[in-house]
């Protein structure tokens, strides 16, 4: 408790209102208190840090001169909310985030009146300030009326489609709306693209502020010091290659550049758009991400997401880890595997560490392409990689993937282009909770017809399935793989290039199989010590392949047992649902077989450890062991279990 930093006026603000009742100045010391729980908060928990200590001041400005919750604040992503919620009525909860029990690492609509709408995929908060705004206009929420709609985006989330999408669209309906372009020049990596580079140009000049109204003579709208700024933009404007912006061509006013980290930019402005705006704004801000805290602005990744870690020295406390990530498996065996093939390349979105790609880039830089928050470009541009002779891995993350959906049925799938997907983060990922889970590749990738789809089961099946993928020209394949570190496995020097279509038998026992797809292949195994103990043996085998199914392994598994189980991290209508359909098909019901299917439950799973929410899902050894018992009807404890 005494490494808390000193806040005696944040020890004030219970809700945004009581900001209204300080000065400007005070305004200023709020800021860099909360700056500094920020700061203490996060050390404790780990998390978002980077991008919330950037919005430090565009927080305390936006609640103190809105009016929220009926005013609707939506921000982008989330991830930077941590300053928010400690404004918002939960301080008192903020050394929870992302654990069990405690609060969200994003907004979510069930926590607070102060989180209008959720996120942790990017992109989405135009169209849902725009849908608010309409909302309002329409009469919607009489009780309490709905005030204005702020969405606060940075500059990663705005290369996205969506975001396009919705600017479009508001610039169309022309309603008062308000877009807070948080440009740090920072995405998790360096963001890349043409926008950026757009956006660098709006600002290479000298710092200057534009408002829509100075160009109308009307400059004295503007509070000091901007009368001066406003009347030098105006001239500098005129002279500018950019011309209008291209949100002023998208039907917005546009504010700015201003700086982010100075109240007395930030107040002046957001309290003249209130008065001023009747149709859609955009208020372009500078910020610095990690802005105020050394050790995060020094980092590469800007804080981005951090352990915990010391304050002071700024060291994160890491677990030492005993075995390979499945990521960094993913990279390193792709950069070898390039190295002797050309035409393998390489996609992702905005995710280059994340996904493991930023080992293939360092050696081969022109073959992977980080094409920024845009995963539906990203697969269409892998597609024609593939149609144009290449051999593309598309590297995204189960939940991420679900983003360029169409785009895997309608360019992939359809048109049988072998565009090898690198699933990471499948199944249950933590702290990041139910957005990030993932939970739905198996079904939405098996139900296509051609795709081939594999689970690692450790981190040399990974391996050998990489091998697989770069070997199969034939059409689409996807292999999936966790979230963190393998299981110490002994790694082969080469993946070996796997039989399409054909599992592994793990080990042979009698009365039960279990067939697992990925990673619970591990509980399983501990299952069977257990059931080892109660006198029960399963025969296990390791299935590699949700489609196409190894039948005649499966159909020899029912002929030999009595019980038949299956396990996925995966939702239901996956792997389980599959060789239910192959079995019904066979008409191995019409037999008495006994048949369970494992799966992910029907529920979104809120964050913990990884180990807690496959406890919750039941997917666990244990869970393994009670589902046996079950199964074939042996008594526990004088209990049938
Ligand atoms: C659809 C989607 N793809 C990828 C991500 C992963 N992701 C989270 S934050 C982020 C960078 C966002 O950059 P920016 O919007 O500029 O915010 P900053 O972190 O710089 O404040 C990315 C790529 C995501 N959340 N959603
Ligand atoms: C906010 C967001 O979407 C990412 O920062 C995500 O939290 C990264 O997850 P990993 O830590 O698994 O890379
Ligand atoms: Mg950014």
């Amino acid at each position: 408790m005494s490494d808390r930093p000193q806040t005696p006026l944040l020890d004030t603000i219970h809700a945004p209102a009581d900001l209204k009742r300080l000065s400007d100045a005070q305004l200023r010391q709020v800021a860099d208190e909360l700056r500094a729980e920020t700061i203490s908060a996060v050390s404790e928990t780990g998390g978002h840090l980077g991008a919330g200590l950037g919005v430090i001041e565009l927080t305390v400005a936006l609640h103190s001169v809105f009016d929220t919750p009926r005013d609707k604040l939506i921000w982008d992503v989330s991830h930077q909310s941590y300053p928010h919620k400690i404004l918002t009525g939960r301080r008192d909860r903020i050394r929870t985030l992302r654990q069990k029990g405690g609060l969200s690492g994003f907004t979510k609509r069930s926590e607070s009146p102060y989180d209008p709408f959720g996120a942790a995929h990017s992109s989405t908060s135009i169209s849902a300030a725009l849908g608010f705004a309409v909302a309002r206009d329409l009469g919607g929420s009489i009780e309490t009326g709905l005030g204005d709609a702020i969405a606060v985006i940075g500059d990663g989330a705005m290369s996205a489609g969506m975001a396009f999408e919705a600017m479009n669209n508001a610039g169309h309906l022309n309603k008062r709306v308000f877009v807070i372009l948080n440009d740090n020049e920072m995405s998790i990596a360096p963001p890349v693209g043409a926008l950026s580079s757009y956006l660098s140009r709006l600002y290479a000049g000298e710092p200057f502020q534009e408002f829509k109204a100075a160009a109308k003579g009307a400059v004295s709208l503007l509070p000091e010091p901007f009368r001066e700024g406003a009347k030098r933009a105006k001239d500098m404007l005129k002279g500018m290659a950019v011309g209008g912006t291209m949100f002023e061509a998208l039907g917005f006013s546009y504010v700015g550049p201003i700086d982010g980290h100075d109240m007395d930019q930030l107040l002046p402005v957001l309290r003249t758009v209130k008065a001023r705006a009747t149709g859609p704004m955009l208020i372009h801000v500078l910020t610095k991400k990690g802005k105020g805290y050394a050790p995060a602005e020094r980092a590469d990744d800007k804080g981005h997401a951090t352990a915990k870690f010391d304050v002071v020295t700024g060291e994160q406390k890491k677990a030492p880890s005993n075995a390979p990530s499945y990521t960094s498996v993913f990279g390193r065996t792709l950069t070898d595997m390039a190295a002797e093939d050309s035409r393998i390349c390489a996609v992702t979105a905005a995710m280059p560490g994340g996904t493991g790609l930023d080992l293939m880039a360092e050696r081969y830089p022109s073959r992977v392409f980080d094409v920024g928050i845009a995963e539906q470009h990203g697969v269409t541009f892998a597609a024609a990689l593939a149609a144009g002779g290449m051999r593309p891995f598309c590297a995204m993350y189960s939940t991420f993937l679900q983003r360029g959906y169409d785009q895997v049925v309608h360019d992939v799938a359809i048109q049988r282009l072998p565009v090898r997907f690198a699933i990471d983060r499948a199944g249950l990922v933590g702290a990041d909770g139910a957005t990030h889970a993932g939970s739905y590749d198996i079904a939405y990738l098996s139900n296509l017809p051609g795709f081939v789809v594999m689970a690692a089961a450790d981190e040399a099946e990974l391996k050998h399935m990489i091998a697989t993928a770069a070997a199969h020209d034939e059409g689409p394949i996807a292999f999936r793989y966790p979230r963190g570190e393998g299981s110490g496995v002994t790694m082969p020097e080469r993946g070996e290039v796997l039989e399409i279509g054909r599992g592994r038998m793990i080990r042979e026992g009698s009365r039960v199989a279990i067939l697992s797809f990925g990673t619970r292949l591990g509980e399983v195994m501990k299952a069977c010590e257990a059931l080892e103990a109660r006198g029960v043996s399963p025969t296990v085998a390791d299935a590699r392949f949700a489609k196409p199914l190894d039948r005649d392994l499966i159909l020899q598994l029912v002929a030999d047992h009595e019980a038949l189980i299956t396990i996925e991290e995966g939702a239901v209508g996956g792997f389980g649902s599959h060789v239910a359909q192959l079995l019904a098909e066979e008409q191995v019901f019409d037999h008495g077989l006994k048949f369970r299917s494992m799966v992910l439950p029907d529920i979104f799973i809120d964050q913990a450890s990884p180990a807690d929410m496959y406890a919750v899902a039941g997917l666990n050894a244990a869970d393994i062991e009670a589902k046996v018992l079950e199964t074939l009807g042996v008594e526990v404890m004088g209990k049938r279990a």
